[in-house]
């Protein structure tokens, strides 16, 4: 008797259960499929802190796109801004909207660069799979969900083979790709974003007089410059296949009190606001001399509130 074994055979036999289960149980249809709009704006205004201009755009986009019953082209949207502000945490929520298993639905697909396509050299076969991959799941249900984590990471040869599903065609080898919708994650614009945030900061200005047009050019501008970005040497941009660019403030230490309170509620705790305000003092603040934003925004909170919990 091999403990080890024997746990690892009992793990892998029940994430192949839970799969298979998933896989005959759910279907593409509305009983699993059902865009619940009212669920997602209360989740944007009631989960999602200190991101008003996003929460505008996911939510007038997602919700002008599933009210749409023959959408010219997939949604694609394209969310950009600083570590741990909330990217992968509202593509959950856009999930949580649209499929009952949210993000375990087997409809919901997530590639991160670093992790599925980490060797240059096999661009190749990359290409190959996610194109198959793509038109496989779109032509089992063609409201599917891909999410592109760390695109500015991505091999510029691999965004562009993706291109022609988010484009205009009515059928692509019998494919319609139309109710599709892709989400791309993206640190790029981080930077110029924070700048515009700062420049408030310092004119004495309210964070949420922060409008979209404000962030748009820089945003778009140094997307577009950067010559580490994946998107630099694509297409995409300038066929105006990214429906949205989507831009995430960086964090303050309120917002970050507030997802320590959040944590809290998640766990069943006691909120208590001293042990908030603690964990949020315990983080990096950025710039050095002002220290307004938080350098890995509400991310590492878990563990830090782990330390401050338990005994
Ligand atoms: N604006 C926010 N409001 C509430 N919670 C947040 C927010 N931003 C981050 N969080 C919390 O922090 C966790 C990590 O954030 P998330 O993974 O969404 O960051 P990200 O922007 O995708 O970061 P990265 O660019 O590093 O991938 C989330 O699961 C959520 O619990």
């Amino acid at each position: 008797f091999d403990p080890f074994t024997t746990t690892m055979v009992v793990g892998i036999g029940a994430t192949l259960g839970r799969t298979i289960y998933k896989y005959f149980h759910e279907s593409c249809d509305s009983k699993w499929i059902d865009f619940n709009s009212t669920a997602l704006k209360t989740d944007l205004e009631q989960k999602l802190f200190g991101q008003h201009v996003a929460s505008r755009i996911v939510l007038k986009a997602v919700n002008g796109f599933m009210s749409n019953e023959s959408p010219k082209k997939p949604l694609v949207l394209s969310l950009h801004g600083w570590t741990g502000t909330g990217k992968n945490f509202v593509s959950q929520m856009i999930a949580e909207s649209i499929f009952k298993e949210g993000m375990d639905s087997s409809f919901v697909h997530v590639f991160t660069s670093t992790l599925h396509f980490p060797h240059p050299i096999q661009i190749d076969t990359y290409k190959s799979e996610l194109q198959q991959w793509i038109k496989g799941n779109v032509s089992s249900c063609e409201r599917s969900l891909f999410i592109f984590d760390e695109m500015d990471k991505m091999h510029p040869g691999l965004i562009d083979c993706i291109k022609p599903y988010l484009d205009y065609y009515d059928k692509l080898d019998g494919v319609s790709y139309r109710k599709a919708i892709f989400i791309f994650l993206s640190n790029s614009g981080g930077e110029s974003i924070v700048q515009t945030a700062l420049d408030f900061w310092r004119a004495g200005r309210d964070r949420s007089e922060i409008q979209l047009k404000d962030l748009e050019t820089s945003l778009s501008l140094s997307v577009f410059n950067n010559k580490e970005s994946g998107f630099f040497r694509t297409s995409l941009i300038d066929r105006n296949l990214v429906d949205f660019f989507v831009p995430f403030l960086p964090l303050e230490f309120k917002h970050v009190v507030q997802c320590v309170m959040a944590e809290m509620k998640a766990r069943n705790l006691d909120l208590d606001q001293d042990v908030a305000d603690q964990v949020a003092k315990d983080l990096v603040y950025f710039p050095k001399v002002d220290r307004v934003f938080s350098a890995k925004g509400c991310k590492t909170i878990d563990s830090k509130l782990d330390y401050y919990t338990k005994d």
